[in-house]
C-alpha cells in the first residue's frame, strides 16, 4: 500500500505519520518512510534549494518543475521498488501538493501541472491520500519564527493552498479529508479508520 499525507504546513502530517507507522508496524506491515521533496540524495539537494535558499528567486514554473524532478527520482529509487517488494510506503506529501501549492495558490495552469505530474509519477499514485485539513490561522502560528521559503509566503498564501486542497479532494482519487483541528488521538483514529477501509476495498 502507498499512503501519502498532505495538507498545509503545520497541519500535523509528521505527527500523524509517525503514529500511523507505529500502528501499521504492529499490524505486521514493513513500512518505508519518505518525504517529497527529498529522501533520495538528489531529492534532498533539490529540497534544500527549494526551501532553504532564500536568496534564490524561483519562478512558479521553475518551482513546480523542481518539485516534479525530485518526485521522479523518489518514485524510481524508493517508492516503486518498495511497492514491488510488498512494503507499505508512507510519504510526506506527493503530487497533490504540487497542484495545490504551484497550481491553485501560485496560479499555474492546473492542467499543465497535472500533465507534468503524469510524467513525474509515471503511473505511481497513492492508494490513499490523507488530507489533513486545518484553518491556516491555527496552522501558521505552529510554524514558529524560522520559516522556510514556502512557509514565508505567508498566511494568505496558505489560505489559497488550503482552498486548493479542498477543491482537488472533490475529484482526486482516494482522498480522505480529515479534520485536523481535533486532538492528536482523534485525528489518528480517523486516519486508521480510513486506512482500514481502503485496505478492505483494495483488490
Ligand atoms: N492535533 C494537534 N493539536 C495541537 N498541536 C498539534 C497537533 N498536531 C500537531 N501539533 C503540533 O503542531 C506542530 C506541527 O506538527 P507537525 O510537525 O506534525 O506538522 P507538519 O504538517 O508535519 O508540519 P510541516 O508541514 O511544517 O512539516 C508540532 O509542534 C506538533 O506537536
Ligand atoms: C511536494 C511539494 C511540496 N511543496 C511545499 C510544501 C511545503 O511548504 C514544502 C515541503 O516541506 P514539508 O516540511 O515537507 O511540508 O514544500 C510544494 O510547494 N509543492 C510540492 O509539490
Amino acid at each position: 500500500m502507498f499512503i501519502s499525507f498532505d495538507g498545509i504546513d503545520g497541519a500535523g502530517k509528521s505527527t500523524q505519520r509517525d503514529l500511523l507507522t507505529q500502528w501499521l508496524t504492529e499490524q505486521g506491515h514493513e513500512v518505508v518512510l519518505c518525504r517529497d521533496p527529498g529522501t533520495t540524495e538528489a531529492g534532498e539537494r533539490v529540497r534544500d534549494l527549494l526551501l532553504h535558499r532564500a536568496e534564490l528567486e524561483l519562478h512558479p514554473r521553475t518551482e513546480m518543475l523542481l518539485y516534479m524532478a525530485a518526485r521522479a527520482q523518489l518514485v524510481d529509487d524508493v517508492i516503486r521498488p518498495a511497492i514491488a517488494a510488498g512494503k507499505t510506503v508512507l510519504c510526506d506529501r506527493y503530487l497533490l501538493a504540487n497542484i495545490a501549492y504551484q497550481g491553485h495558490a501560485s496560479g499555474l495552469d492546473l492542467e499543465d501541472v497535472r500533465g507534468v505530474g503524469k510524467v513525474a509519477v509515471d503511473h505511481v499514485m497513492p492508494d490513499l491520500t490523507i488530507l489533513l485539513d486545518l484553518p491556516e490561522d491555527i496552522a501558521f502560528p505552529r510554524l514558529g519564527k524560522n520559516l522556510d521559503r514556502m512557509e514565508a509566503k505567508g498566511v494568505a498564501f496558505m489560505h489559497r493552498v488550503r482552498e486548493g486542497f479542498l477543491k482537488e479532494a472533490e475529484t482526486y482519487p482516494h482522498v480522505a479529508v480529515i479534520d485536523a483541528s481535533q486532538e492528536i488521538d482523534a485525528i489518528q483514529k480517523a486516519i486508521r479508520e480510513a486506512v482500514s477501509q481502503r485496505l478492505k476495498d483494495m483488490p
